[in-house]
């Protein structure tokens, strides 16, 4: 029932006093870690992803819910080997993990939020981007697969589903549970991801060269973004394997030469003759009407700004968190201050610095 505020001292006599607002009670907040659960925001079959805010430095996060009791040993095998790459990303255009959290049954990762959601929702809601924005977004895509192969790591499940957008519409590379380490030159043969995004090779069973089958998936992905539908469809998987084999695909009215020319140059089905993502980045279309490539701040693995800086904030912050969070432990915050740490100090740390 709603209560009628007393007016307090702001209102002269005359005022009818204001209608409070009915009072819900406070939802019960679960609390994870120093994270309270908010809204669901994904659903796989093993794990479950919810938006939460930390406690003390109130940040959003997503966080991935995992039940290992639900787990085969393969797939537990993947979700560890998901988490050690991202243990080892740190990229403006990747999402971030910031902390693992692992109980007898479960795995929490939390990570970085992307409050834009898919690019193919985006795509689905507004339709076909113009080029000068699908250039941009597909820069910065780009970026992020570049930092990827530069780490020695493969995404192998490029497609707009697994594109999201932070609040400015930037990208957020997510979902790295097909990705792999590889080493240039060893062939991979692991059958992987979206077949209207998978390379002919893949399609053959053949061994296929990492970095070149995910750039197939990026011209996948570019013409997508500004066309607004697949290059490569079909109603059954035959028929789908066989055009994308025969690499034919439409060019509609609306696509300027320059972006056919490099979807045409990475749509390849010779794996060799495909564009590297160096040749990608050098396009004429990627600088397009004077495009601007700023170069992004990325912190390269095992350079200095990688390694958690012991900064006067993060004695401060460590203090803090004594305050805060009494049932902390020492070696915690030892860890923490080490740097690659991801328990609650480095994530409390790392979120204030992002912030
Ligand atoms: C933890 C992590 C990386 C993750 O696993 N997901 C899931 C959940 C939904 C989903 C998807 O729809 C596509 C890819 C990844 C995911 C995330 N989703 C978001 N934002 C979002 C916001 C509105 C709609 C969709 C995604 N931020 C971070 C993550």
């Amino acid at each position: 029932s709603s209560s009628s505020s007393s007016s307090t001292s702001s209102t002269s006599h005359n005022e009818v006093p204001r209608q409070q607002q009915v009072q819900f009670p406070v939802s019960k907040l679960i609390r994870v870690g120093y994270y309270e659960l908010e809204k669901t925001i994904g659903n796989g079959n093993f794990a479950v992803v919810k938006m939460a805010t930390h406690v003390v430095t109130k940040s959003k996060v997503a966080i991935k819910i995992i039940d290992k009791t639900k787990l085969n040993e393969e797939n537990l095998a993947k979700i560890f080997r998901e988490v050690h790459i991202m243990k080892r990303l740190r990229h403006p255009h990747i999402i971030r993990l910031y902390q693992v959290m692992e109980t007898e049954k479960m795995i929490y990762l939390v990570t970085e939020y992307a409050p834009g959601g898919e690019i193919f929702d985006h795509l689905v809601k507004n339709g076909r981007m113009a080029e000068p924005e699908a250039r941009r977004v597909f820069h910065q895509i780009v970026q992020a697969v570049h930092y990827l192969h530069r780490q020695k790591v493969v995404h192998r499940d490029l497609k707009a589903e697994n594109l999201l957008l932070d609040a400015d519409n930037n990208i957020k590379l997510a979902d790295f549970g097909f990705s792999n380490e590889y080493t240039p030159g060893v062939p991979l043969n692991t059958w992987c991801g979206s077949p209207p995004y998978a390379a002919p090779e893949i399609f053959e069973g053949r061994q296929y060269d990492g970095p070149r089958a995910d750039v197939w998936s990026l011209g996948v992905v570019l013409y997508v973004l500004v066309c607004g539908v697949l290059p490569f469809d079909g109603p059954t998987m035959q028929s789908l394997r066989s055009v994308v084999i025969s690499g034919k695909f439409r060019i509609p009215f609306f696509m300027s030469g320059e972006c056919e020319k490099l979807i045409r140059h990475m749509l390849v089905v010779e794996p060799e003759r495909r564009l590297s993502i160096l040749q990608i980045l050098a396009h004429h279309w990627m600088s397009g009407d004077g495009y601007s490539s700023e170069p992004e701040l990325v912190v390269e693995r095992g350079s200095p700004e990688m390694s958690v800086q012991v900064s006067p904030q993060l004695n401060q912050l460590v203090i803090e968190s004594m305050l805060t969070l009494p049932d902390l432990d020492v070696d915690t915050l030892l860890q923490a201050v080490q740097g690659n740490a991801f328990n609650h100090v480095s994530a409390i740390y790392n979120l204030l610095v992002d912030q």
